[in-house]
């Protein structure tokens, strides 16, 4: 693996108080009552973003084919992981923007429902797919995005993500999964 970026992964505890310091808390968006974590501030921060990038990437090397990002966070993350693994990206969309033919499934998240979408012919059999995303909430959205991935025949390795929302228990809604995530608030 040649990693995107600055090379080696550093420690991970010390990466998880870099990512934390970078992370924005915005109260009631986007509605009263949900403290929103805003990833630009990492995202923008050249270091840290690639540091994450390989450190991730460092973990996953070798066991995964396919990183399928989750719209819209997860595409920036998905997208860079996926370079620095030398690994295809699979786009896994809201609702209505993928082109036919599609799968979807429907699924509650922490402020509101919605459909994922993901193209039929995005998985071969026995494919081994990292699902990522930034932020796992209540969990329904990564549910649903591990759906389409078995639907499509392929089978999912782990779930990925940058903060694990504990008190909102997503892991009860991915039983029997592997979940690691860098920072658990
Ligand atoms: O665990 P859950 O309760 O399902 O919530 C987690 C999801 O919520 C956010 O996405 P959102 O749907 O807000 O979309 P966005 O990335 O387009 O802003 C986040 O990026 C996760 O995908
Ligand atoms: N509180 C939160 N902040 C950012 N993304 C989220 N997705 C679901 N809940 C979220």
């Amino acid at each position: 693996m040649t990693p995107a970026g600055t090379g080696a992964a550093p420690d991970r505890s010390a990466l998880a108080a870099r990512v934390h310091g970078l992370l924005r808390d915005v109260p009631d968006f986007p509605q009263p009552g949900v403290l929103f974590k805003d990833f630009s501030p990492l995202l923008a921060d050249a270091d840290a973003f690639s540091a994450l990038v390989a450190d991730v990437a460092a973990h996953w090397d070798g066991r995964v084919d396919l990183v399928a990002g989750i719209e819209a966070r997860g595409f920036v993350l998905g997208a860079a992981v996926a370079h620095a693994l030398g690994r295809g990206f699979v786009p896994v969309r809201k609702a209505g923007k993928l082109p036919p033919p599609v799968r979807s499934v429907s699924y509650d998240l922490e402020y509101g429902s919605a459909t994922l979408e993901v193209a039929t012919t995005a998985f071969a059999a026995g494919d081994r797919v990292l699902v990522l995303d930034d932020v796992l909430a209540t969990g329904g959205t990564a549910a649903a995005a591990c759906e389409l991935v078995e639907r499509g025949g392929a089978r999912v390795t782990a779930v990925e993500v940058v903060l694990e929302l504990g008190f909102l228990r997503g892991r009860d809604a991915l039983p029997g999964r592997e979940v690691r995530a860098l920072l658990t608030s």
